[in-house]
Formats: C-alpha cells, sequence, structure tokens
C-alpha cells in the first residue's frame, strides 16, 4: 500500500524543486549562446550545443550529445527516459541551446526527425521554471493543423511531462462535449489544439483567456500559417500577449517575413539542421516515381496491393470522395490484406480509432492529406503510395515523410499522369532524389472490369464512383499550379471508364472551359513526349535513368520494374509507358453522351428475334426507298421544318432541364436547413450528458484529456469536397434519341 505522502516530505520536495530551479535558472542565464547579429536573414546560426563544463560551470558550446548534460529538470529527464529518449537527434541539439533560454525558434528539420521533443522539452522547462500551477491559467498552446497529429503530440507531451503536475488538454474539433469543455478549460495549463476548436473557446467560452501565455508552438507551422487558416490564426494571435515565446517547427519551414511579422516573433533564431544535407528527405527514404494513364492508376495500385500483401501501406488520393470510393470498392474486391480509410469527413472517434489500428495492425490506408503531417504511425509505414500527384513538392515532402522515420527506413511511389511529369524536375530542383522507372503491364491486373461489374450491382457505389470522378476533375482544375496541372489534358472518358461507370458524368466547369474551342483539340492527351520517348533526357542528375534499382527493390517490386519488361519479350507484354503514343489525340469527345458500354440501353430486335444495333430502324430498306423520292427542294424545306422542330424539343428541354435543376437546389436547401435544425436539437440535449461520459483532463498530464471539437481542420479537403458536383441534368438516351428521329421522319414521310 502507498503511504500518503506527509505535509514535511512534501514541503522537502518543494524546496528541493526551489534549489532545482534556482540552479537551473543561473545556469541558463550564465550560458546564454549567441543569437545570429541578424536572425530575420533567415541565415543559420553557429553550432552551439550545450553541456556542463568540467568544472561544473555550464557552457553552451561543450557539445552536449545527451539530454542528461542539458539543463533540463529531474522531472524532465525522468520523463525522457521513461520514454527511452537519451540521446538527441540533430535538431534537439541545435535547437533546445536557444529554445532554454527563452529564444523564438524557426525549426526546419527533415520529417521525422524529432522535432516534437525539440518544442516539448522547453515547453515543459519554462512551465517549471515559472512555478506554474493550476491558478495561473494556459501557460503554453501547441497548435497543430490536424486532429490527429494534435492527438499524437497530446501522447509525446505525457509521456515527457508524466512526472510534472501540469494539467494539459487536447482541444480538437469533432466530438460535441463542448460544454464540460468550457468549464474546465480554464484550468488548464497546456493546451494542444487545432486553430477552429481554440478559436472557439475563445469566442464562446466565458472567462476563457490566455493572457498569461508564456509559450506559443506551432507545429507544421507553414501549413498554419498558409491561407487556409489565415482568419483563425490572425483571430487566435490577436487575442494572445505580445511578450511571450514563440516556437515554430516544419520540416518545410516558411521563410516568409510576412507570416512571421504576423506572429511578432523576437529575434527569432533560424535553425535549419539539414539545409547543408544533399537531399530535403530522409536519407533512408528510397523514393520512386511512374508515369501512368490516368485511366490506368487504379490497375496499377490494385496490382500494388496484390504484390505487397505483407506490407503496411499508406495511400495517399487528392479527395475524400476519391478516398471513399477507392476504398469501398477495393473493399468488395478483396484484395487479401486488411484496408482501412481515413479522411475530414468521417467522425473523429472512427478517426482517431482507424489511425490507432494502422498504427498496430499491416494493413492499407488509403487517406487524403489530413495524414500527410506529423504522423508517427509507429514508425511502421513500409510504403507511401502517392495515386494522386501531391499540389507542390512540400506536399510530397511531408507525404513520404511517413515513412523512413527516425532511424528506421522506408519506401515511397508516385504515380504521375503523362501531363504531370514536370513535377519531377520541381522534385528534383528541391534536392529530392527520386528514381523513375518504367511501368510494365506484366502482373498488371486490370481492375476497371470488375468495378464496372460492381457499380452494376451497388448503385451506391455507382454515385461514390461519380462522385470521385467529378472531385478528381475539379481538383485538377482547382490546383494552382498550371505547370504540373491541367485539366483539359486528361483523358475523361477513359478516367470514367476506368472507375467503372458506364457513362462519363457531365462535368459543368470543364465544358464552360471548352466552351468557345473544339472539344477535340481541347481533350487532346499530350504525355510529355520527353518522358515516354526518352525519360533520361527530363530526368537527369540524381534522377537519372535511376537504374539499376537495389537488389532488393528489384526482387520485390518485379512488376514496376523496365528490366522485366525487357527479359520478358512477348509480344503482349505491354509497356504502359509505351502503350502511349507520344501524342495522343483522342478522337471527338461529346460531354452529352459517352457510353461506354450499353448499360441501360434499350436493345431493339428484327422480326426474326435478331438484336439491332441503335438507329437500325433508321436503315430499313421500305423507309429509305420512300425517302429516296422525296425531290431535292422538299427535302430542303423538309430540313427547315425540321431544324424548327428540333429547336422548339430543345427549347422544351432547357425549361425541363432548368426547372429540375431548380427543384434539386431548393431540395438541397431544404435538406441543408433540416440539418441545421437537427444540429440546434442535438445542441440542446447535451446539456443533459453526464459527466461522466467525459473525458477530461484536470490535475496531472497524464490523465484523461479532454477532447474539444473545431470545424476547422482539414481545410483543404473542405475546399475540394465542397466543390464537388453531381451529375449534370439528365441526358438524351441513345433510345430516346432514335424514337425522337423516327418520329421525325414519320412526320417528314407523312
Ligand atoms: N532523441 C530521440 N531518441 C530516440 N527517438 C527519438 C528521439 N527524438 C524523436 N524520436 C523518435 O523519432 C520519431 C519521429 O519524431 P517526430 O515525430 O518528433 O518527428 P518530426 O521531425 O516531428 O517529424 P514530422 O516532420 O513528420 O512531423 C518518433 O517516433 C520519436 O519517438
Amino acid at each position: 500500500m502507498r503511504r500518503p505522502k506527509t505535509k514535511k516530505f512534501k514541503i522537502q520536495n518543494r524546496l528541493s524543486e526551489v534549489k532545482e530551479i534556482e540552479l537551473l535558472e543561473s545556469w541558463i542565464a550564465s550560458a546564454k549562446p549567441d543569437s545570429g547579429s541578424n536572425p530575420l536573414s533567415l541565415t543559420p546560426p553557429k553550432k552551439s550545443p550545450i553541456g556542463i563544463l568540467p568544472d561544473g560551470s555550464y557552457s553552451p558550446y561543450s557539445g552536449a550529445e545527451k539530454f542528461s548534460q542539458l539543463p533540463l529538470s529531474k522531472k524532465t529527464k525522468d520523463g525522457l527516459a521513461g520514454a527511452s529518449y537519451s540521446k538527441m537527434t540533430d535538431i534537439q541539439r541545435a535547437s533546445l541551446p536557444h529554445s532554454l533560454c527563452g529564444r523564438d525558434i524557426l525549426g526546419a528539420a527533415k520529417t521525422g526527425s524529432g522535432k516534437t521533443m525539440a518544442f516539448v522539452i522547453p515547453v515543459l522547462e519554462k512551465l517549471y521554471r515559472a512555478r506554474w500551477g493550476p491558478e495561473d491559467g494556459v501557460g503554453c498552446i501547441i497548435m497543430s493543423p490536424t486532429r490527429e497529429l494534435a492527438g499524437q503530440l497530446f501522447e509525446v507531451l505525457k509521456s515527457a511531462g508524466k512526472y510534472h503536475g501540469f494539467s494539459a488538454g487536447l482541444l480538437i474539433g469533432g466530438r460535441k462535449d463542448v460544454d464540460t469543455e468550457k468549464e474546465r478549460v480554464n484550468e488548464l495549463n497546456i493546451l494542444v489544439c487545432t486553430p477552429g476548436r481554440l478559436l472557439q473557446h475563445m469566442d464562446e467560452t466565458p472567462n476563457f483567456e490566455c493572457s498569461q501565455l508564456q509559450v506559443l508552438v506551432l507545429d507544421e507551422a507553414d501549413r498554419i500559417l498558409d491561407v487556409g487558416f489565415k482568419k483563425e490564426l490572425n483571430a487566435i494571435i490577436s487575442q494572445l500577449p505580445k511578450h511571450r515565446q514563440t516556437l515554430l517547427f516544419s520540416a518545410t519551414q516558411t521563410k516568409s517575413v510576412q507570416d512571421l511579422a504576423r506572429l511578432s516573433l523576437k529575434d527569432p533564431e533560424y535553425i535549419s539542421v539539414h539545409e547543408e544535407s544533399e537531399t530535403a528527405t530522409p536519407s533512408r527514404l528510397q523514393q520512386t516515381a511512374m508515369v501512368i494513364p490516368l485511366d490506368q492508376k487504379l490497375d496499377m495500385l490494385w496490382s500494388f496491393l496484390k504484390a505487397h500483401l505483407n506490407s503496411r501501406v499508406l495511400v495517399f488520393l487528392s479527395s475524400c470522395k476519391q478516398v471513399k470510393f477507392v476504398y469501398e470498392a477495393f473493399k468488395k474486391l478483396r484484395p487479401g490484406i486488411p484496408l482501412k480509410c481515413l479522411h475530414g469527413r468521417m467522425k473523429q472517434d472512427r478517426r482517431m480509432g482507424i489511425y490507432a489500428q494502422f498504427c498496430e495492425k499491416r494493413s492499407v490506408l488509403f487517406s487524403t492529406d489530413v495524414a500527410s503531417r506529423g504522423l508517427d504511425f509507429n514508425k511502421a509505414v513500409d510504403w507511401v503510395v502517392q495515386v494522386d500527384c501531391p499540389e507542390d513538392v512540400a506536399s510530397y515532402i511531408h507525404r513520404v515523410g511517413r515513412t523512413a522515420r527516425y532511424l528506421s527506413g522506408g519506401r515511397s511511389i508516385l504515380f504521375l499522369t503523362p501531363s504531370e511529369t514536370k513535377m519531377l524536375d520541381k522534385l528534383q530542383e528541391k534536392k529530392i532524389p527520386i528514381r523513375y522507372i518504367k511501368a510494365n503491364t506484366k502482373r498488371l491486373q486490370p481492375v476497371s472490369g470488375l468495378l464496372a461489374a460492381l457499380l452494376v450491382k451497388y448503385p451506391n457505389l455507382q454515385q461514390l464512383a461519380q462522385r470521385a470522378f467529378i472531385t478528381y476533375l475539379r481538383s485538377i482544375h482547382k490546383q494552382r499550379d498550371k505547370e504540373v496541372f491541367e485539366v483539359t489534358k486528361l483523358p475523361i472518358d477513359e478516367f470514367s471508364a476506368s472507375l467503372g461507370l458506364p457513362m462519363t458524368p457531365k462535368v459543368r466547369f470543364l465544358k464552360q472551359k471548352v466552351k468557345g474551342k473544339k472539344m477535340s483539340e481541347e481533350l487532346t492527351l499530350v504525355p510529355d513526349s520527353t518522358v515516354d520517348e526518352n525519360p533520361s533526357e527530363l530526368l537527369q542528375g540524381s534522377l537519372g535513368t535511376g537504374r539499376p534499382m537495389d537488389e532488393e527493390l528489384q526482387l520485390e517490386e518485379g512488376f514496376l520494374l523496365e528490366k522485366d519488361i525487357q527479359h520478358v519479350g512477348e509480344e503482349s507484354t505491354i509497356n504502359i509507358g509505351d502503350a502511349l503514343p507520344a501524342t495522343r489525340v483522342l478522337k471527338k469527345k461529346k460531354l452529352k453522351i459517352n457510353v461506354h458500354r450499353p448499360v441501360g440501353t434499350r436493345v431493339v430486335f428484327d422480326d426474326e428475334g435478331n438484336t439491332l444495333p441503335p438507329l437500325a430502324k433508321l436503315a430499313d430498306p421500305k423507309m429509305k426507298a420512300n425517302s429516296v423520292m422525296l425531290d431535292k427542294d422538299k427535302v430542303n424545306q423538309r430540313y427547315a421544318e425540321l431544324r424548327e422542330e428540333m429547336k422548339v424539343v430543345d427549347k422544351v428541354d432547357k425549361a425541363l432541364d432548368h426547372q429540375r435543376r431548380k427543384e434539386k437546389r431548393i431540395k438541397q436547401k431544404m435538406k441543408l436547413k433540416r440539418g441545421r435544425d437537427e444540429e440546434d436539437g442535438e445542441r440542446m440535449s447535451e446539456d443533459d450528458i453526464s459527466e461522466t461520459d467525459m473525458e477530461v483532463t484536470t490535475g496531472r498530464i497524464g490523465k484523461k484529456a479532454k477532447v474539444y471539437f473545431d470545424s476547422d481542420s482539414d481545410g483543404d479537403e473542405r475546399r475540394k469536397d465542397e466543390d464537388s458536383i453531381g451529375m449534370g441534368s439528365r441526358d438524351v438516351t441513345l433510345a430516346e434519341q432514335e424514337e425522337l428521329a423516327l418520329k421525325l421522319l414519320s412526320s417528314m414521310h407523312s
């Protein structure tokens, strides 16, 4: 049985803490390392590891390698030892001397290099030395762009701060216990949060204030500072005291002085430990890229997964809709490995559950960029597969950074459509050693046929496919980098068919884009011929021909390799790269009716029961004979009349279509309104939730955390998916066309 701590013990403990704090203060005061003369010039500072000199004095330049050599409190040291941290990583060694002295930091280091501990330690130490207690309120805010990352940071804080007595709370969107949070948030010392939820408390929680804030941390700072969070961040900053320490960390750090000015940094230290490094990504990461037509991406993904049933694979797609569709469809096809999906539209509890499961079990996780930053996944991701091209180089770096963490290795593969190969140049410019490999179809297992069958069987899946199709095109359309992303260069019909869709859905924005131009010109598929014909020309330097790849990769990834193609030598083996001619012009596209297969087409039979092609009746010899008898003038006159009639029919069609859309809009509005009403109802009923249902942090870190919601994170996804549009108005079917034509012909005849 644990004996209760006596008053004497508590006093002794307190006294030894006070002594320790005084000692730490004096160490740090006497050992402030030089700061750069002009920190905003953004040049890296001198290397300045700190440590204790043999005479017991403390020096910033004595080359400390271990946490134990730093002027840290015993509680922090015990926490670090408990989590098995002893040696510092580069970014920790370089930044801690400055951050422990209270300086503002702009920290940049490769993914998986230990940036989290580089800001958690100074937070704990600062509050400890300030003797922060429950009555002091919020002393530190750690902000993250996503909920999952906030959850992970909270875990790291709990392990390092296990022996401290601070209270901490995880404030993220997605749960509905805001009211309970509001009651307790003022008691918390450290907030780990997403911007939206924090702002919600600032706006709604009575007496919530951060006027005593000591440290503000932005993890993934460049993401939080970008436009997606601009409004929230500005509103938050305006409510924080100017006198504070600010720590910004990211693998792709912002260097925008404007951004930094928004945060009122004071002489920040720019610490970029890997700036001189040959590569911008971890050296243990093997990166590959392949060019593959859009309509073969799913075949390639399916084949890849079937060939890696014993790996943990993280697959990135561009939008929630894409993730949902690929996940649902592949799940039904049972690849032989557990599948999971993660996106911003999922309920928060499920999101957290999936994240935890993926950390534990070998499986495939289909995800949007919600999983692209910061997440550690137990250092156990074997492969990162980027099915859809990342929007920029920073995004690429963060995605591939989910593997090869800390000291472990990892592999990644990037699928690029022929029109996206410019991305390879951009990656190369930013020191990313990516190898170009050619795909072959020797082991490619086409999946489009299976998808088409699934879509017939499951109408819901068909809707998902349509949405996935449209959101993908829209996301490409909205990308800022037009050198890489050009929607008009995509083979949209083939892409639609590859998802198993019987018809190409109408894409209004695309139609507008090509208005006034011939569709055949606009929809020209122009794969970068330099890549297909001569990849090495484009991929010089570190990309180079990129071959031969190391043995291990060759053995396991046979189907991805050009080598395989060469020694196969069978006629039936098609090289995906070669399958595309240098410049392929698609035949004229009609957006209205693009039938890939005759699903839902009315079959017409002749007198003997043989099937006839659509409009075959028009070829009836009797009708032909009659029509030939009409003289030329009559025919012309009749044509003019027909044109008029068609115009009328067209007008009616348009009016109907207009009406249908109007009704749809009204329906959507009503649905939204109903949703809002229900939400209001739910909010009211939340008051009745008992406290035992809540997870609330009070007291020491390590106890359960209060969990908040925000609706802010994953802004990108929302932007992408919000814009999705459904199928356009109903197209005229072949049967209807046929009927119309017959009607007109018979009236002509009469
Ligand atoms: N000093 C250390 N000793 C041992 N392991 C460490 C140390 N510091 C960090 N790690 C481990 O390294 C891994 C990556 O750390 P962390 O998540 O902080 O990386 P990061 O630089 O923030 O990555 P990202 O840029 O992706 O956010 C974690 O699993 C962490 O436990």
